[in-house]
């Protein structure tokens, strides 16, 4: 195989030396399966892994990214230089939120490995208590640094997500993998392994009560709904939904990592429940996918997605905070988008359209079609990345707590023949819930 070695930009390896603590006389190679590799130093854990290449634009938020568990699976290139500089935070909510639990966007690392140009040793934030070498030491995380990772960005940009080998120590002296050697993540349901395996509630006490449909939740996403005060239920991602939906006043579907195929099942029921339910529904990026393929929209993979906080979206429609016309910058990690057809299916309509690439980012029920649905393909919660999008969250809280008093003065049930539950008495602490028979 046609094999080329890209060597370490030297002014990035002077300033390498100048930093302690790291593994800087341990050798690590990136191997793309394309058959090239970058030859720079190790930090982190001295362990080596396979993973999609990617890349992220982001400046800023590397510790948000990295416990995002949309990056299972993947080999996370920053394309910005340094890495590092205001150290990693304590993952342990403040004692003031009585929230989520944790402080990034979930308990731990979910990215294979990362590479960096220049990683930063030395950090300095009031909040940092270790370096981003000591954190993915200790979370069994390899990463690499004094690579070129504009020539890593250009390569993946031109030939799209690579699958890729971080070989680190005695591994990097080792010729590369051979082709079948290469683990293919989007193979794996990533989405069972990080999905809550238990059902678990969050502020018992909110005044509307949403069921989430865990496909790997971000932790923002829940506090973004937590801190408008509803109550969350977080569900496995293969949760039998329609069985229980009368005991909620809204759903709500979250990120998650991989090809969206594998989450089919949970899509098929959804459209069951859309079928017969009037509630209001909201989906971020897999959530979103999954709705889409729910209206029965097909999902692709994209070249290289959308990695990065700082995508411009236009809004084709307006709802709620979001008015038709106006450009929202965005955060986004996605490989897959929804297929623009034309016509959209019947009672759907395009929302959102990347300004770059004119990818579908987001899609809505119609006016006319008794629904309130609402998918997008970027994060509105950010963490990290810009608020433009944020009070998405209280819209759709808005038209929960609406259509909840409606039902209150009506005193109807709106499922028709579905049997109501009466309210199960939740608490923080896992427990199953009953399903209505
Ligand atoms: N952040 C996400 O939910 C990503 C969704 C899906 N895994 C994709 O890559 O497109």
């Amino acid at each position: 195989m046609f094999f080329r070695t890209f060597s370490s930009v030297p002014r990035l390896s002077r300033s390498l030396a100048t930093h302690a603590n790291l593994n800087t006389r341990i050798p690590a190679v990136l191997h793309l399966k394309t058959g090239e590799s970058f030859a720079g130093s190790s930090f982190g854990a001295l362990t080596s892994t396979y993973g999609e290449t990617v890349f992220s634009t982001s400046i800023t938020s590397y510790t948000e990214s990295m416990t995002d568990p949309s990056y299972r699976g993947q080999i996370l290139v920053f394309t910005t230089p340094l890495i590092g500089n205001y150290g990693v935070p304590s993952n342990k909510t403040p004692v003031d939120s009585q929230d989520v639990g944790v402080y990034l966007e979930s308990e731990g690392i979910q990215c294979s490995a990362v590479v960096v140009a220049d990683v930063a040793e030395k950090f300095s934030h009031h909040r940092a208590v270790e370096s981003l070498a000591s954190w993915c030491k200790r979370h069994n995380v390899p990463g690499i640094t004094g690579v070129d990772t504009r020539a890593i960005t250009r390569l993946l940009r031109d030939q799209g997500t690579t699958l890729g080998r971080l070989a680190v120590g005695e591994d990097a002296q080792a010729p590369a993998p051979m082709d079948e050697e290469y683990w293919d993540p989007s193979e794996e349901n990533l989405v069972a392994q990080v999905s809550t395996k238990e059902p678990y509630v969050l502020n018992p006490t909110g005044d509307v009560k949403i069921a989430v449909l865990d496909f790997g939740a971000k932790a923002n996403i829940l506090r973004s709904l937590v801190r408008r005060n509803a109550a969350v239920t977080v569900l496995p991602w293969d949760f039998d939904f329609h069985a229980v939906r009368a005991q909620y006043d809204g759903l709500f579907l979250t990120n998650g990592p991989g090809d969206p195929r594998h989450c089919m099942d949970a899509a098929l029921n959804l459209r069951k429940t859309l079928e017969e339910w009037d509630k209001p529904v909201f989906g971020i990026c897999m959530g979103h996918q999954v709705i889409g393929m729910a209206a029965g929209l097909d999902a692709y993979r994209m070249t290289f997605g959308n990695r990065g906080h700082n995508q411009p979206v236009l809004a084709l429609a307006s709802s709620g905070s979001i008015k038709a016309g106006r450009v929202y910058v965005t955060s986004q990690n996605h490989q897959y988008a929804l297929k623009l057809q034309d016509p959209f299916p019947a009672g759907w309509e395009p929302f959102f359209i990347n300004c770059n690439d004119s990818s579908v980012e987001g899609i809505k029920s119609t006016a006319d079609s008794g629904k309130k649905v609402w998918g997008v393909q970027f994060h509105p919660e950010s963490a990290g990345g810009p608020l433009d999008t944020i009070e998405m969250f209280t819209d759709f809280l808005a038209e929960c707590r609406a259509h909840k008093m409606q039902l209150g003065l009506g005193g109807q049930d709106v499922m028709g023949a579905a049997k109501v539950e009466p309210a199960l008495a939740f608490t923080n602490a896992p427990q199953p819930i009953a399903v209505a028979a």
